[in-house]
């Protein structure tokens, strides 16, 4: 059986290639090069899997989504409190890059727009810019779960032309946000916004995130549990600029977009997801970008305010049952499905694929099963049917009455496994 995951991202990029509304980023001549066409999609889970469809092997520059993960470094370094006395955590209601400071102290007022980010990155501890430019690439890199680079055209480009960002510098410079040189700070700055990263890397870093701070492929805790609640909190809050509000209502998820067209997006405890395409709104987000979220968070689920309690292991027990004389399968399932636990499901029938004609799914420890889970589910029992098993359901307490499976026919309901009319 193949997963029906990537089949439905894949469906997604296409019910949104219409969209060809809005233009690629031009203030930076870089960018402006770019084909507005490709679109790819990648979802990563807590638990370390990974699914990229469309131009998934496609660079390009991180841009904004660099700004929550320099400012979980800075918070590392420096601590929340220290972190605050400079940049607040307030949404601005401005476009990313408004010259606006707090009146008085000259604090950004948030992380995710260029002041904030500018500041953010001035606070990472290095004995000299280049020092701090390489933590920075190596912080990117432990999220991604692989060696960053650099776009070195991207960061010409952008540093030929990045007047507002260093005028930015200067003014926090004056108001003593920034400590260190800023010129220096910008560039830097503007490096980080030129790593260069596919869809798979954002969705893995953005996968950290959602795990707490721990990477799910590689294990290693990347940054503290608590520094991420409130990256998270901020994103969430101020992630979307001046979009912030509408995008939380709709998707509802923590997100972070940059003007190459890359957004992600946090749904914590479950998923990292990451989607491109470069034409971007009048808020300086994907346009595309924001459909194809607007379509996963609505059919996976994964809106913040609907999220169900948290989600373990789907699978409590895979065995196989002898029922006078038959072999049978047994998928014992328990507790919620939601989109991720019944992803580890999909993935653990995939990789450990039945080996008798008849196969049981045990939904009596089941308590509750959101619309995701069983689109997904009625889709895997049709693959499943396809690959000529049985299936049945062994649902005693009626969690998932009248199921239809995706290819339209309704399971065998039994109330035990025992109960199963083997050998017919
Ligand atoms: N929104 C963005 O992605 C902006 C990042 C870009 N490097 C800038 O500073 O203008």
């Amino acid at each position: 059986m193949r997963s029906p995951i990537p089949d439905y991202l894949t469906e997604v990029l296409d019910s949104t290639r219409e969209d060809a509304s809005g233009n690629v980023a031009d203030y930076i001549p870089e960018l402006a090069r770019a084909n507005p066409d490709v679109a790819a999609i990648a979802l990563a889970t807590v638990e370390g899997s990974v699914y990229c469809v469309g131009d998934a092997e496609q660079e390009f520059s991180i841009q904004s989504m660099s700004k929550p993960f320099t400012y979980a470094l800075a918070l590392a370094d420096r601590g929340i409190e220290a972190v605050g006395e400079r940049i607040g955590v307030e949404p601005s209601g401005e476009a990313f890059n408004e010259i606006s400071l707090e009146a008085g102290t000259g604090r950004p007022l948030n992380p995710m727009i260029n002041a904030g980010a500018i500041a953010a990155h001035s606070l990472v501890r290095a004995d000299s810019a280049a020092e701090r430019d390489r933590r920075v690439l190596e912080h990117y890199s432990a999220f991604a779960g692989r060696e960053l680079g650099i776009a070195e055209e991207v960061f010409e480009s952008e540093q030929s032309t990045g007047h507002r960002n260093l005028g930015l510098g200067h003014l926090m410079k004056s108001f003593g946000i920034i400590d260190d040189d800023p010129v220096d700070v910008v560039n830097g700055y503007i490096r980080q916004c030129s790593v260069a990263v596919t869809v798979r890397d954002l969705a893995l870093m953005a996968a950290t995130l959602a795990n707490s701070g721990v990477q799910p492929v590689t294990g290693q805790r990347v940054v503290d549990a608590y520094a991420t609640r409130h990256v998270l909190s901020v994103m969430t809050s101020c992630g979307m600029y001046d979009a912030a509000g509408d995008w939380l209502t709709t998707v509802g998820i923590p997100a972070k977009s940059g003007v190459a067209g890359g957004i992600i997006g946090v749904l914590p405890g479950q998923v990292g997801v990451a989607v491109f395409s470069p034409r971007l709104d009048a808020h300086g987000n994907s346009a595309r970008g924001i459909r194809m979220m607007e379509r996963i968070s609505r059919d996976l689920g994964m809106h913040l305010m609907e999220a169900t309690r948290p989600s373990r292991s789907a699978i409590r027990d895979h065995r196989v049952e002898t029922v006078r004389g038959e072999d049978v399968t047994v998928y014992e399932l328990q507790g919620d499905l939601v989109f991720v636990s019944t992803e580890s499901l999909i993935r653990h029938a995939v990789e450990n694929p039945p080996t008798t004609s008849v196969v049981a799914f045990d939904m009596h420890r089941v308590d509750e099963i959101s619309d995701v889970a069983k689109k997904m589910s009625a889709e895997a029992a049709r693959r499943m049917k396809l690959d000529g098993h049985r299936v049945v359901l062994i649902d005693p307490n009626e969690v998932l009455p009248s199921f239809e499976l995706g290819d339209g026919t309704t399971p065998e309901y039994f109330a035990s496994v025992a109960d199963i009319d083997v050998g017919r």
